[in-house]
Formats: structure tokens, C-alpha cells, sequence
């Protein structure tokens, strides 16, 4: 049996404390071929004979860059050599060539391969790295609480399947330097030296100075505030989720066309005892549950002002057409302009 490293430690403790596998479970795995997931998948195969795991790997060709088929046939060969089951989905010309894009499509189709494979946990090689980045990268373009805890450590796809990401706790340089003591070939990404992504340049220049200007375990602590926002929000969803409901009244359907859409009455005077920070996550539960795109900024900001505004104040249309407006005691937001 391999030798376990202080990392294998590290890893099996997270997974038991944290409960994210349970022996037994049928994992996909979701491996790009770069150093994160590469690491991923030989640490879980490593603990295998512990957790008597059903193992398999998948990879996303995107058809983008040049060497994509190769990169494909990389992944295969190793996961030959691990004689795991392997399953690759490629791209068919339909899928955007964004990063946004891309992301869509993977996670479509690695979902789609789990469900018609009978696994029930996907996992992915993303790392405290990631969570750093992820959390500049939303604070930058402006965000709450929710944007910066970005990257959970589990969330369920779909009712059969769950997303775990059992690496959060382990930095880019770990795997780096776990995948060099194993001698394991990484398939260096083209696309992650080009900095005209600022996803890109928050890695390879905005960390970097970070670091070496302001505080060497900046990675470290932005991860551990991504954490710890995690947990915070968990909590006032929760809240705000109690809240929406002791607001909701009786709602009034309307049937329109093929669709029945809700006109929903919100007590104000329920919503006024509350905080601010309860009052717009109620609210945007609300729009969520109602628009057809997650509500921005503006928008929450534009329902919370109702809860002191005058009667009969009215808002202009959201995104879909639908109107909120006040009534004495109440919130109308119903699906079109009065
Ligand atoms: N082509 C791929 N095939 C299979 N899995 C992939 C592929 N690309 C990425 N992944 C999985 O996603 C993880 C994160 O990869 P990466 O950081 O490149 O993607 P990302 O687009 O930033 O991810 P996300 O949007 O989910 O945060 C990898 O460790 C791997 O598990």
C-alpha cells in the first residue's frame, strides 16, 4: 500500500469531520488533467482501500484549444493505468466559447454522466487557491456575502447527485508539489498563462503581489474569510427564509394563459421589525421565487425601500414585466404592471 503523506492525513480527516464521503460511495471524478484534479484522483485512489469507494474518472473535452483531443487521451491513459472506469463527454459545436460558457456545459455534462452511470457524488479538484481567487475575483465586481463565500464544500446537483470538493482546505502549491513527488505528469493548460483573463491575472500578478507586499498567508486568510462567510450565510438564509414566510399571506392566483402566475402579498409590518440584513434577503428569496433572472442589486434594494414607503408607491417593472406595489399594510408584487 502506497505510504501515506502528511496530505492523505490531512484529506481523510476533512472527509470523516466533515462527513463529505461515506464508505461505500460511487464517485465520479471530475479530472481536467491539470496538477488540482490529477491530485485529487491519486489521493482518492490512495484512500480507497480505507473507504472501499466505487471510483471513476471523467474528463470535458471542450473542442477549444489545440491540443484538447490530446489532452483527452492523456486522462484516458492514466485512468487506464489506474484501471478505473473512464467516460469523456466532448463538445459539440453549440457549446460558447466563454469561460462562462464552458463551465455551463461541463457542469451539464458531467451531471449528465453521473445520473446514466449510477453514481451519486461528483467531486472536483478546486483548492483554498480557488476560494482565494474566487472571492477577489467577486469582491472586485461587487458582491455580498454570498459572492465571497463562493465554493462550498458540498451542494446537491440534483436529488440523486451531490457536488463535493474535498480539496478546499489544500493550496495550489500542495498539489503542485504532491504531483511531483508521485512523478505524475500534469497537462499544463495554455489557456491559464493568458492574462487577458482577470481570472487569470488575479492568479498569476494580484496574488502574487498581494503576497509579497501586504502578507505571505494572504491566500490562507482569504480562504479562511470565504469560510467563515460560508457559515453566515447559511444562517441568515435560514432566517430570512422564516422571515418570507411569516410575511406571505394568502397569495391570489392568476391564470394566465398556459401559465399560473402568483400575486403575492408581503406584510410590511412583519418585514419593519426586522433587520436590515433579514428585510433584502427576504425580499430577494421573494424575486427569486418569482422573476425569471436572480434579481440584482438595484432591484432588492428598490423592494426593501417599499417597507417604509407611502402608499400606493410603485415600482417600474422588473426583468419579465412583473410590478411591486404598496397597499397600506402590504407588498403586491404581482407578474404584470397594473
Ligand atoms: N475539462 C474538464 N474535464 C473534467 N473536469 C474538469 C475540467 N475542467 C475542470 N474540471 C474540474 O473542475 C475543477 C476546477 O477547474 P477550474 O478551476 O479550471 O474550473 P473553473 O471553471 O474555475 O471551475 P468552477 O467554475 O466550477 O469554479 C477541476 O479541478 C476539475 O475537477
Amino acid at each position: 500500500m502506497t505510504q501515506w503523506t502528511p496530505l492523505h492525513v490531512k484529506l481523510h480527516r476533512t472527509l470523516r469531520q466533515r462527513g463529505l464521503l461515506s464508505p461505500g460511495d460511487r464517485i465520479l471524478i471530475a479530472v481536467s488533467g491539470g496538477q488540482d484534479s490529477l491530485c485529487l484522483a491519486q489521493l482518492l485512489l490512495d484512500l480507497q482501500p480505507k473507504w472501499n469507494w466505487h471510483l471513476a474518472i471523467a474528463h470535458c473535452d471542450h473542442q477549444w484549444r489545440s491540443d484538447s483531443t490530446p489532452n483527452a487521451k492523456y486522462v484516458e491513459t492514466l485512468t487506464n493505468q489506474w484501471q478505473l472506469p473512464f467516460f469523456l463527454q466532448t463538445a459539440g459545436t453549440e457549446v460558447p466559447h466563454t469561460e462562462a460558457g464552458a463551465r455551463e456545459w461541463r457542469y451539464h455534462a458531467l451531471s449528465a454522466t453521473a445520473q446514466r452511470e449510477g453514481y451519486t457524488t461528483l467531486v472536483t479538484g478546486h483548492t483554498l487557491s480557488d476560494r482565494a481567487e474566487t472571492l477577489l475575483f467577486n469582491l472586485i465586481r461587487g458582491t455580498g456575502a454570498d459572492g465571497l463565500q463562493a465554493l462550498s464544500w458540498d451542494r446537491q446537483l440534483t436529488p440523486n447527485l451531490r457536488l463535493v470538493r474535498p480539496l478546499l482546505e489544500v493550496s495550489r502549491q500542495e498539489t503542485g508539489r504532491f504531483c511531483q513527488q508521485r512523478e505524475i505528469t500534469i497537462w499544463e493548460d495554455a489557456t491559464n498563462l493568458d492574462i487577458t483573463y482577470s481570472r487569470n491575472r488575479i492568479r498569476q500578478e494580484l496574488l502574487p503581489y498581494l503576497t509579497q507586499q501586504f502578507n505571505p498567508g494572504v491566500e490562507q486568510h482569504l480562504a479562511q474569510t470565504a469560510e467563515l462567510l460560508r457559515a453566515d450565510v447559511e444562517y441568515l438564509e435560514t432566517q430570512a427564509g422564516e422571515l418570507l414566510e411569516q410575511a406571505k399571506s394568502q397569495s391570489e392566483p392568476i391564470v394566465k394563459g398556459e401559465f399560473t402566475q402568483m400575486t403575492q402579498r408581503i406584510n410590511r409590518r412583519i418585514l419593519e421589525t426586522a433587520p436590515l440584513a433579514l428585510q433584502r434577503r427576504a425580499l430577494r428569496q421573494l424575486l427569486q421565487q418569482q422573476l425569471p433572472k436572480a434579481p440584482n442589486y438595484e432591484q432588492v434594494e428598490k423592494m426593501t425601500a417599499l417597507i417604509q414607503a407611502p402608499n400606493k408607491t410603485q415600482t417600474d417593472p422588473f426583468p419579465g414585466g412583473a410590478t411591486a406595489r404598496v397597499e397600506g399594510d402590504w407588498i403586491i408584487l404581482s407578474p404584470e404592471r397594473r
